[in-house]
């Protein structure tokens, strides 16, 4: 027997439930982080390894913007390789979030080298961008629908970690402040294209896998640093090393 679709609004609010179950905002590292119990090495950590995300989100959009079929979808999702690589050197998304490694104390060619990435980041970030390339455009646009979550975590983690760590200033928290304006244009947009065309049974299926396995690779980051900087002597061969001072 195969499934009968259900309406837009109930598919809304199946996304939105397994945000409320997945999202990383309820792992232990991220609730360390904004509760402030993480030392500067493990926050330096956290930074260096998610700076591999923010530096592949452009070329999963790049991917994925190839692929949609009017210019109208084009121009909207064009908007977010320049919400991540600016229009100049210096601007954008992945060059605020080299600012706070900078605030941070990290060296910055150390960061863009990626020599320190745990081997769990590239592989759960190299996931999403194959993911977003191999997969429909439907599921592609769902897989964005973490963003719909994270305006609620940024304001908590600015606000956590400007109150818990003398280490941390507004300035090096910069980058967040766009994404609270940024993030909802751009997951309204994805939600309601995928209102629009997930309409077949399993088509809702394959968006809410979508989402869950999107929520898996922000969740499986996370594990990784928890593993390795964490618990103590689990730090792989060749990753980050803190500095003993
Ligand atoms: O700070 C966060 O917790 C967080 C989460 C997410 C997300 O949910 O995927 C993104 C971002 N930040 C972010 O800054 C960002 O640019 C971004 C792009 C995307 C995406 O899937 O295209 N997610 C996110």
């Amino acid at each position: 027997m195969t499934s009968q679709p259900v309406s837009p609004d109930a598919l809304e609010a199946a996304l939105r439930a397994i945000g409320a179950e997945r999202y990383h905002n309820l792992h232990p590292f991220h609730r360390a982080l904004h509760g402030g119990t993480l030392t500067r090495p493990q926050v330096q950590a956290w930074a260096l390894n998610r700076y591999y995300y923010q530096c592949r989100i452009p070329a999963k959009d790049a991917t994925l913007l190839a692929r949609l079929p009017t210019a109208e979808l084009r121009r909207e999702w064009r908007r977010r390789l320049v919400d991540h690589d600016g229009d100049a050197p210096g601007t954008g998304g992945v060059a605020r979030w080299l600012k706070l490694t900078d605030g941070l104390g990290l060296d910055r060619a150390y960061v863009e080298s990626l020599d320190g990435l745990l081997p769990a980041t590239r592989f759960a970030v190299d996931a999403y961008v194959d993911f977003v390339r191999d997969r429909s455009i439907l599921e592609a646009i769902a897989s964005s629908l973490t963003e719909l979550f994270s305006p609620t975590i940024i304001s908590e983690r600015v606000a956590g970690m400007l109150q818990h760590y003398d280490f941390v200033t507004p300035e090096t928290l910069a980058y967040f402040q766009p994404r609270l304006t940024q993030a909802p244009r751009d997951s309204d947009f994805a939600l309601a294209y995928v209102r629009e065309h997930a309409r077949t049974a399993e088509q809702q299926a394959a968006v809410l896998n979508a989402l869950k396995f999107k929520c898996g690779v922000l969740w499986a980051m996370l594990d990784a640093l928890d593993y390795a900087y964490v618990v103590p002597g689990n730090i792989p061969p060749g990753a980050f090393r803190p500095d003993p001072s």
